[in-house]
C-alpha cells in the first residue's frame, strides 16, 4: 500500500482558453474542477490504475467538504481530518499548445495541533505502508523540516519514503535521507543552487542532491522527459505526446507510476514516462487510467550530457 501525505491539498479548477493576454476579458472555451494536490493525485494515479494507496488530507471550509466530496465520487481511501481553515483553490490556464498558466493559492495555516493530528494519521496508517509520499508545498506558518522529521521516524521504521517538495522544505527532507525524491528541473536546480540548462547539468545536480541525503533522484523534465539516478547509476527517457492538452499533475502522474512500477531502474523510469505523457494529454488534471497509457512511445537512451533543454525550468 502506497500511503500519501498531502498537508496543502486544493480544488483545481483549469479553464481552457484560446490565449492569454493580459488585462483583456477572455471567454473560456472550456472548465473542469479536478480535485488537487501532489499527494492527492498520487493516490487518483494509483487507484485509476488498481494500485492501494489511502491519502491523507486535511480538509476545511465549503471547497474543504467539495474536495472530500469530490475524492469519495472517485472512490479514493483516505483519511480526511478537519482543519479550522479553508482549503484553497488553484487555477490553471490552459492554452491550445499545452502552455500552462498556474495561479496556486499559499493556502492556509495549519495550527501545532492540526499539524500533530495530521502526523498522527499518517504514522499510524503507515504502518501497514510499503511507501510514504509526502507531496506538495507547505501551507503557511508549517515549519519547513515538517518532511525532514516524518523521513527520519519512517526510515527508523524502515519504511520507504519518496518527497516532492520545493525549496527549504525540500532542502530540509533531502537531509533527512529519503529514499526518493521528485524535483522538477527548477526545484532542483533551486535545491542544489544549480543553473541547468543540459542535460549534464541535470546529472551533476542530480548527483549532488543525493551526495546531500537523497537515495534516489527522479527529475522530471517537462517535455525533456526525465532521469532517474540511483546507486551511481542513471537512466534517461521521453516519451512524446502528440497533443498536449494540459501537464497539471504530470509529475504526480509521473510518481505514480514510477512507484507501481517498483521505484527502480529503467522499467521503473519508463512506466513513470507513460504515465506522465498520459496525464498531459488528458484535460485538467485527470489522471490516466489503464487505457490512456500508451507504453509503446517511451524512448529510454544513454544521455548526452550536451544535451540542451528545451522545455522552461
Ligand atoms: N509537453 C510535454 N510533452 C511530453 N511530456 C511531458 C510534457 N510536459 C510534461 N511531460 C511529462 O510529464 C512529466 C512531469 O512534468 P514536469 O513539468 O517536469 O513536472 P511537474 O508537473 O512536477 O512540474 C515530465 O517528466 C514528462 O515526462
Ligand atoms: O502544493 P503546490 O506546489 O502549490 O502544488 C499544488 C498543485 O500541484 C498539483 O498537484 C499538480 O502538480 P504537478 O503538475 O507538479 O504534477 C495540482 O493538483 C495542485 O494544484
Amino acid at each position: 500500500m502506497i500511503l500519501t501525505l498531502t498537508l496543502n491539498p486544493s480544488l483545481d479548477r483549469t479553464i481552457e482558453v484560446g490565449s492569454l493576454t493580459r488585462g483583456a476579458v477572455i471567454r473560456a472555451a472550456a472548465a473542469h474542477l479536478d480535485p488537487g494536490g501532489k499527494g492527492v493525485n498520487v493516490s487518483r494515479a494509483l487507484l485509476a490504475n488498481q494500485v492501494r494507496s489511502c491519502a491523507v488530507i486535511p480538509f476545511g471550509g465549503d471547497e474543504g467538504r467539495q474536495l472530500v466530496g469530490l475524492l469519495s465520487a472517485e472512490g479514493i481511501d483516505m483519511i480526511p481530518v478537519s482543519v479550522g481553515g479553508a482549503t484553497r483553490s488553484n487555477v490553471t490556464l490552459a492554452e491550445p499548445d499545452g502552455t500552462v498558466t498556474k495561479l496556486n493559492e499559499p493556502g492556509t495555516a495549519l495550527t501545532p495541533s492540526e499539524l500533530d493530528t495530521l502526523a498522527s494519521a499518517v504514522l499510524g496508517a503507515a504502518e501497514s505502508a510499503d511507501w510514504v509520499v509526502a507531496s506538495g508545498s507547505l501551507p503557511p506558518g508549517v515549519p519547513v523540516d515538517v518532511y525532514a522529521g516524518l523521513c527520519r521516524r519512517f526510515a527508523a521504521a524502515g519504511i520507504q519514503t519518496a518527497i516532492d517538495t520545493s525549496g527549504p522544505a525540500l532542502v530540509a527532507a533531502v537531509a533527512a535521507g529519503p529514499t526518493l525524491v521528485k524535483p522538477n528541473r527548477e526545484e532542483l536546480a533551486e535545491a542544489t543552487g544549480t543553473p541547468i540548462t543540459r542535460l549534464g547539468d541535470v546529472i551533476d545536480a542530480a548527483e549532488k542532491l543525493r551526495g546531500m541525503g537523497a537515495r534516489s533522484v527522479l527529475t522530471s523534465l517537462g517535455a525533456d522527459g526525465a532521469l532517474l539516478m540511483e546507486d551511481d547509476r542513471f537512466w534517461y527517457g521521453r516519451c512524446p505526446v502528440e497533443e498536449p492538452r494540459s501537464s497539471v499533475g504530470a509529475g504526480d502522474a509521473m510518481l505514480a507510476g514510477f512507484l507501481a512500477a517498483g521505484a527502480s531502474g529503467e522499467a521503473a523510469l519508463a512506466e513513470g514516462l507513460a504515465w506522465a505523457s498520459a496525464a498531459v494529454g488528458l484535460p485538467g488534471s485527470r489522471m490516466p487510467a489503464p487505457a490512456d497509457i500508451d507504453r509503446s512511445a517511451v524512448r529510454i537512451s544513454t544521455p548526452d550530457p550536451a544535451q540542451p533543454l528545451m522545455s522552461g525550468g
